[in-house]
């Protein structure tokens, strides 16, 4: 009998930038990649640093953020993989945009700049991908901005847990995210942000437990965040 095993799949499985490729270029941004592993609390890079690779993340996560001249720090987003970074600095050739840092033990695959210029300028497929990739990260900063004029902070919050619960059905869904992580993403200080989640947490929409975020009730956060319901 003709046992089909499933697709073990390769370091670019999943990720939307290289989907697609002919399995020749695949194979070719598989060769020119050097492995990278990173520890929980380690900088990759901070921003202003020269931006000499694009990052393709396989295992862990990574908090982009910004630091103000007193020394916050404003988390933009967390990559989970399989995804993509730091391809702002190497399409326009400018300093890093922000700072990342390995929220978990991390292994990766690091792209050089020049490969990666080459591959965008010989690929029409890698070039659409990037394109789709910056649209994605302007309207995402269009929303940021949007949230912060028209949502109160317990709004943002709770906006904030949806986007971390990723695109789950399910009933319960637990967030590795701590709550001074929480704050720095929601833009409010830890004191408002432990309010509103002891607000939610008492009308039954979520529970704490210890460094995570048990959220039990997604559709009340979807409301309160000011997101339509599906
Ligand atoms: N506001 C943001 N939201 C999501 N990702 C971002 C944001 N700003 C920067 N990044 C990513 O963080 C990276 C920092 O390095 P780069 O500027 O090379 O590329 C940047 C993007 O990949």
């Amino acid at each position: 009998m003709d046992v089909r095993l499933p697709d073990p799949g390769d370091a670019l499985t999943g990720v939307d930038m290289f989907a697609g490729l002919e399995p020749e270029v695949r194979q070719r941004v598989i060769a020119a990649a050097v492995p990278r592993t990173y520890r929980k609390g380690q900088l990759l890079f901070v921003e202003n640093d020269p931006g000499d690779s694009l990052i393709i993340l396989k295992r862990g996560a990574i908090a982009v953020f910004r630091t103000s001249p007193t020394g916050e720090r404003a988390v933009l987003t967390v990559i989970r993989p399989p995804d993509v970074f730091g391809e702002v600095s190497l399409l326009d050739g400018s300093a890093r945009s922000a700072s990342a840092e390995a929220i978990e033990d991390c292994s990766a695959l690091a792209l050089s700049r020049g490969a990666f210029i080459e591959l965008v300028h010989a690929n029409s497929h890698i070039l659409d991908a990037v394109m789709r990739s910056l649209g994605a990260l302007i309207r995402r900063l269009t929303e940021q901005n949007a949230d912060h004029v028209f949502l109160d902070l317990p709004g943002r919050v709770a906006k904030t847990l949806v986007r971390l619960a990723g695109d789950s059905h399910a009933p319960m869904v637990t967030i590795e995210l701590n709550q001074s992580q929480l704050a720095e993403m929601a833009g409010g200080s830890r004191q408002s942000v432990n309010q509103a989640i002891g607000s939610f947490a008492s009308r039954g929409w979520l529970r704490t437990e210890g460094r995570r975020i048990v959220v039990t009730d997604l559709a009340a956060l979807r409301r309160r965040g000011g997101m339509t319901d599906r």
